[in-house]
Order: structure tokens, then C-alpha cells, then sequence
């Protein structure tokens, strides 16, 4: 066909001729050639007559690659000129390929030696090359829940007027609570209250019950003494006071006595004219006195559960002691299930008291068959509106057909607090969080929001604004007369003194009332009353030296870590760890004893320098010279790990500072051996 034909006809015509110009070319190749290298060989003529072969179009193109662009080019002075590349069956590789098959293969030309250099140099590959290793700030957001990369960030200096007028401002709060608040001397919420007040009492969920649309949980994370307690006992007060009937609806559970204690005089003041009831059970009375207090009625079965309060706070052991051991104790009402301090209880695992307590919340009434036939007879026996939604699911009921038959849920709000909450994934799953949403207050810097949440997750806790730090090194021997220096050069008063164990605590004091006894002998100044504050000492007594340390009739209160979390005692001026924190959180709960709600602080840390002398002292004291030798390095690291470090001021104490109370520490010491000679 013409019109197939002409095309092919001229397309075989320009070929030809670019054959002719290639050949042409070829021919004055060899000419120069000839002429700088002599005699061609027989080896390069056999590779040129198979370039021959290879199509005209190809030679075209390669005729304007560098090699041959120039044919007058002068000739590098070499002996052999550069092996020509021989081009493969595979059309698609490229010429390093090209290459390195020749290369690879010495049959192409066997005879002709292989000098070094008269290779043309291989195209470099890039190298195979690692990705950089995530830092570590990458890999702490890698896999982080979702809900805490929503976290709401409250800068703390937030701060809400509350107005006594009708209109509540925007705090949610109804006119008797404001009122309540101002009569306590409370006149603005704090930067927690601020968010966690109008989300827990927003419309949608001051419901009692919501089986359909339960509420969200909350995970709130606040520096110490910035006011946490209050942003859960408001809510938890506004949402039930308009009860009509007791039910046990809001659990709040604490670590300790001394806290459950606490928390129980906010919720008595702040409720008052309502008529909410609250409980305890703490184990510091008898079991039996203690379920009389909380239910009802414990001979009959009611599905309903029976409660006598509102409201109950309690630590996790007596807890369960209820759940499992008290007739019609229920938690199938809840409402609020508040967990302070949550990392340290979700670190206990006591009894496995968690799991415990969210299966008594969803728990079905086990009915035998023959309660259930009776149940079916007379349904209204069972007084419906004694159950909740969830539990009345459960049981057999007279058949109402429904479209959309729906699920129910219990309608329990989890709320979770701390000043150093755990971001671990773990502990966290245990709880079966619905849909959290986190609340942390950090950072005044909004454009700072990723940093700030990732110091979160990293565990760099934040501290109040108004805490002063400061920090001593020693060699241990010389401990305790630097602790009366920093006392008597700074006048500590007002003090909590932290020390590693309940036996320190003792020896501490006596020392420190020996020393005191000297020392007012011969100066004109009134002794400095100390006291020790730990578990071994009697419930009752131990309220009385708390309201003698409030009250000012202690200046310094020597204690075990019993105390370091979540007590609220406005006047504490210093904090001082005698002994150094195990671990950064305890640091953070310690120092948080001071510098509350707003007011100023200092804390001070003595720190045990590597060198051990073991004084006579210490030789009663020391336990472990291990665990001393690496103090000072340990504490250093603690808090440099937390990006801390640059706030702590450190303290220099000369020889010539000590001097003048060398002689009353003597005598303090050999009073002391005395002492324990004596009892031992
Ligand atoms: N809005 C407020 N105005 C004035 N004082 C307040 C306000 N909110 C709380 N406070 C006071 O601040 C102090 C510290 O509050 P709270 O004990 O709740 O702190 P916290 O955040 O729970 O601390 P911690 O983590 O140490 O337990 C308390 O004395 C409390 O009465």
C-alpha cells in the first residue's frame, strides 16, 4: 500500500544517509587515530566492525555524547587509547551498565592487558544511606493517644471572676455555690476551674443518668497547689444537688487517710445548704461501723443497691472491703468516679482494685431462677426506679418491642488527677477511658502548645510560678550542721523536713532538739520547736500535731514521704528534703507542699557529695554507701533530665559559716550516741 510504503521508503533513505555521514565520520576516526597511536589492532577493529552492525540511530546519538562530539580534540598522551564501550543486547541499560558488563567480562577482548588508569572513571551511585535515628521528642509523640495530642493547654495564670450577681459569669456555678465560694474567701477560679467547670456542667451533661449518650471521661494534669481539688468537687456538687433521692452517685478515691480526711472538709463546706450526704471509709473505723454509715439496708436484696450518701471518699483497700463484703453496696448509680493522684493509685495494684471497681459499675444483679420467676409475677415488686438504666437492662423485664432497640452504658464519668499524671500507655488502658479528653495546665506561651505537650508526655513536670529552689552539696558527715545552719541563717520556719524513712524522721529530731537545747543555753533566742509526723504514730495524734503545725505552734514538721502528696496546708513557707527524692515525681510532690494557690515558697535540697567520710553520725544513719556515693551525680541527672536543673540556685556553706555552731553540734551528737547507748 503506497501509504503504508512511502514513509518506510524515505525513512530507509534517511537512514542510509546518516549511515553514509557515520561512516564518513567513522573513517576520519581512524585517520586520526592512526596517525597519534600507529598501527590499529586487530582487538579494536573487531569491536568497531560490530558497532557497525548497531543501528545508525543510535550511533547518531552517541556521536553527541563528550566522547565523540569533537573528533579533532587532541588525544590524551596515553599508550592504549580508552577501551571503546560495547553496547549489550539489552538496549535499556544504560552506559555505566554498559560498562561494567565489559569490565566484567574479560572475553571481549582476552589479549589486550589491563593497565590501571586507562579505565574511564565509573559514575558514582549513591551510597546506601541510614535515615537519621528519631529523636527522642519524635518517638515520645510517636503512637501517643490521639486524645492527648487534642489536650486542651490552660496557661496557668488563667483566671475567672466569680460574680455574686444572677448571671454566673461563665462559670456555670448556681448562686448558692458562688456565695459558698466568696464566704471561704474564693473570688475567682483558677486556671483548672476555669476549663474543667464549664465542660463537667455544660447543659448535655448534668444529667444523672445518660444510658444513650454517656459523658466523656477527663484526665487533668495541674501543678501541685493550683487547685485541682476544687475543679472536681464544684461539679460533682452542682450536678447532684438537685437529687431527689440518696443514691451513692459520686466515688472519690484517695491514697491515703490524711487525704480522704481533706477532701471530706471541702466537700462538708462547699455543700452546705444542700442536702447531699457524704461518707468515708478509710479503715480507721471498725468494718462493721463503717457499712452501718454507708447503706441502707443490708438484709433485704435489693437490685437497687441501698445507700444512706450522696457522695463517698475512700482509699482503694476499704473500697473494695465494701464492694466485695457489704450487702446492697452498689456502684451501679455513679455518676462521678473521681481517681486523685491518679498515677500513684493506678501504680497500685492492690487487690486489683481497679478492675474491681469498673466491673461493680457495669455489674448485672445475679438473680436466682426462682427470684426471677417471682420477678416476672409481679414486676413493680422490684420497684423499677430503684435500678439503674444499666442494671434494669439486665434483668428479666415484661417485653416492650422497640425499632431501634439500643444499648445502654453507664452513665459513670471517669475523672483523672494529677500533678504528675502517667502518660503510660498501659495504666491508661486499664481504665477503659471513654473518649477522653485531657486538660493540662502548662506553658503561657500558646504558639509553645507542641513543646508544652510534649514536655507533658516526656514527664517534665511543671512547677508553681512562685517556688523558689535551691540546692546544697555536702560531704554527708557535715549534713546535719549544715541542715541547722540553713535553718537558723535563713529563718525557716513554717518548715516540712522530708527525710528517706520514718527511723530517720526520729533520729533527725532528737539531734535536731538536742542541738536546740545548746544552743538557746547560751544565745537569747526562743528554741525552735520540731516535731515528727509519720504512719507509726496514733490517727488522733497525728491530727493534733497538724493542727499544732498549722496553727504555728510547730516550726518544723520532720516526715516520710507520708505526707509529700496532695496535703494542703496554707502556711507551709519551706520544704526542705533532707534526705533527696527517689525519683522526679516525688521531687515535684515535695517542693509542691509550698508556693500554693499563688503564694510564695522555697524548697531546699541537701545533696550528699560523691566522697563518703563516715562520721560518727552517719555511722548510725547510713545503710547503704552505695546508694550515698552516687547522690549528688544522681540528683544532678534528675533534674537535668527534666530540664530542671537551670532553676535550682545552688547554696556554697564555708567551714567559716559552721564554726560558730560547732560546739553545740558536738554536744547535740554526743547526747545523741549517749541516747541510743542507753536504750541499746
Ligand atoms: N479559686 C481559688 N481561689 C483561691 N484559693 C483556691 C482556689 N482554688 C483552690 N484554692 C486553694 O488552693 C489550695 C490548693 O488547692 P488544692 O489542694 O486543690 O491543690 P491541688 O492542685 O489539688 O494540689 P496537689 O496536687 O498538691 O494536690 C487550697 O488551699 C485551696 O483551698
Amino acid at each position: 500500500m503506497p501509504g503504508v510504503e512511502g514513509p518506510t521508503a524515505s525513512s530507509s533513505k534517511v537512514k542510509t544517509k546518516a549511515k553514509q555521514r557515520y561512516l564518513k565520520r567513522k573513517k576520519e576516526r581512524r585517520k586520526q587515530r592512526s596517525k597519534g597511536y600507529g598501527e590499529v589492532q586487530d582487538g579494536e577493529v573487531a569491536v568497531d566492525d560490530v558497532e557497525d552492525d548497531v543501528d545508525a540511530v543510535d550511533d547518531d546519538d552517541r556521536a553527541g555524547s563528550p566522547e565523540n562530539s569533537n573528533p579533532t580534540t587532541p588525544l590524551p598522551s596515553k599508550p592504549k587509547r580508552p577501551k571503546k564501550r560495547r553496547r549489550v543486547e539489552d538496549e535499556d541499560d544504560d552506559d555505566a551498565m554498559a560498562v561494567d558488563t565489559e569490565n566484567l567480562s574479560p572475553k571481549t577482548s582476552p589479549e589486550r592487558p589491563r593497565t590501571p588508569g586507562t579505565l574511564p572513571a565509573l559514575p558514582s551511585f549513591p551510597l546506601p544511606a541510614l535515615p537519621n535515628a528519631p529523636s527522642k521528642s519524635e518517638l515520645a509523640l510517636l503512637g501517643l493517644d490521639r486524645a492527648l495530642v487534642g489536650a486542651e493547654l490552660i496557661p496557668p495564670s488563667t483566671i475567672l471572676p466569680i460574680p455574686l450577681a444572677k448571671e454566673d459569669g461563665g462559670t456555670r456555678l448556681s448562686e448558692r455555690t458562688r456565695r459558698r465560694l466568696r464566704d471561704i474567701g474564693v473570688t475567682e477560679l483558677f486556671a483548672v476551674q476555669t476549663a474543667l467547670l464549664p465542660f463537667l456542667l455544660s447543659e448535655e451533661s448534668n444529667e444523672l443518668y445518660q444510658p444513650f449518650d454517656p459523658p466523656r471521661d477527663v484526665c487533668v494534669s495541674a501543678p501541685t497547689g493550683s487547685g485541682k481539688t476544687l475543679a472536681y468537687v464544684l461539679p460533682i456538687i452542682e450536678t447532684l444537688s438537685e437529687r431527689v433521692v440518696t443514691r451513692l452517685r459520686a466515688l472519690i478515691v484517695l491514697p491515703t487517710r490524711d487525704l480522704v480526711t481533706q477532701v471530706r472538709e471541702t466537700i462538708e463546706v462547699l455543700s452546705k445548704g444542700t442536702k447531699l450526704r457524704i461518707g468515708t471509709a478509710t479503715g480507721q473505723h471498725s468494718f462493721a461501723h463503717e457499712q452501718s454509715q454507708l447503706v441502707q439496708d443490708q438484709t433485704d436484696v435489693l437490685y437497687g443497691g441501698s445507700s444512706k450518701v450522696d457522695i463517698l471518699i475512700c482509699t482503694p483497700g476499704r473500697l473494695i472491703d465494701h464492694i466485695v463484703g457489704t450487702p446492697n453496696f452498689s456502684l451501679q448509680h455513679l455518676r462521678f468516679l473521681v481517681i486523685d493522684e491518679a498515677d500513684r493509685l493506678l501504680a497500685q495494684s492492690f487487690q486489683d482494685w481497679l478492675a474491681q471497681v469498673l466491673a461493680a459499675t457495669r455489674s448485672q444483679p445475679s438473680i436466682s431462677e426462682e427470684e426471677r420467676r417471682k420477678l416476672n409475677s409481679d414486676w413493680n415488686a422490684l420497684r423499677p426506679d430503684s435500678c439503674s438504666p444499666i442494671v434494669l437492662d439486665g434483668l428479666s423485664q415484661p417485653y416492650i418491642p422497640a425499632f431501634f432497640p439500643e444499648t445502654k452504658s453507664t452513665s459513670c464519668q471517669k475523672l483523672l488527677f494529677s500533678a504528675t499524671l502517667t502518660q503510660d500507655p498501659g495504666k491508661l488502658a486499664a481504665l477503659g477511658l471513654r473518649d477522653p479528653k485531657y486538660f493540662i495546665v502548662k506553658g503561657e506561651d500558646k504558639d509553645r502548645a507542641q513543646s508544652n505537650l510534649l514536655d507533658v508526655v516526656m514527664e517534665k513536670f511543671s512547677m508553681p510560678a512562685t517556688l523558689r529552689e535551691h540546692m546544697t552539696v555536702m560531704d554527708p558527715s557535715q549534713k546535719p550542721l549544715i541542715f541547722f545552719h540553713i535553718v537558723q541563717t535563713y529563718k525557716i520556719r513554717n518548715a516540712l523536713v522530708f527525710t528517706k524513712s520514718a527511723e530517720s524522721t526520729t533520729r533527725l529530731v532528737r539531734l535536731f532538739e538536742f542541738f536546740e537545747r545548746e544552743r538557746t543555753q547560751n544565745a537569747d533566742s526562743s528554741t525552735l520547736v520540731v516535731r515528727s509526723y509519720s504512719s507509726d504514730l496514733p490517727v488522733q495524734e497525728r491530727k493534733t500535731i497538724l493542727e499544732q503545725f498549722k496553727n504555728e505552734k510547730i516550726n518544723l514538721l520532720v516526715c516520710s514521704d507520708l505526707i509529700s502528696r496532695g496535703i494542703d496546708i496554707s502556711n507551709v513557707a519551706h520544704v526542705i528534703s533532707y534526705d533527696v527524692p527517689v525519683d522526679m515525681r516525688k521531687y515535684v510532690h515535695r517542693v509542691g507542699r509550698t508556693a500554693r494557690a499563688g503564694r510564695e515558697g522555697d524548697a531546699w535540697t541537701l545533696v550528699e557529695q560523691q566522697e563518703v567520710h563516715i562520721s560518727l553520725y552517719l555511722e548510725i544513719d547510713v545503710t547503704d554507701s552505695c546508694t550515698l556515693k552516687q547522690k549528688a551525680r544522681y540528683f544532678k541527672q534528675m533534674m537535668k533530665d527534666a530540664d530542671h536543673f537551670d532553676r535550682i540556685r545552688r547554696i556554697k556553706v564555708n567551714e567559716r559559716d559552721l564554726e560558730p555552731l560547732l560546739p553545740y553540734y558536738a554536744s547535740a551528737l554526743q547526747n545523741l550516741k549517749d541516747l541510743y547507748t542507753r536504750q541499746n
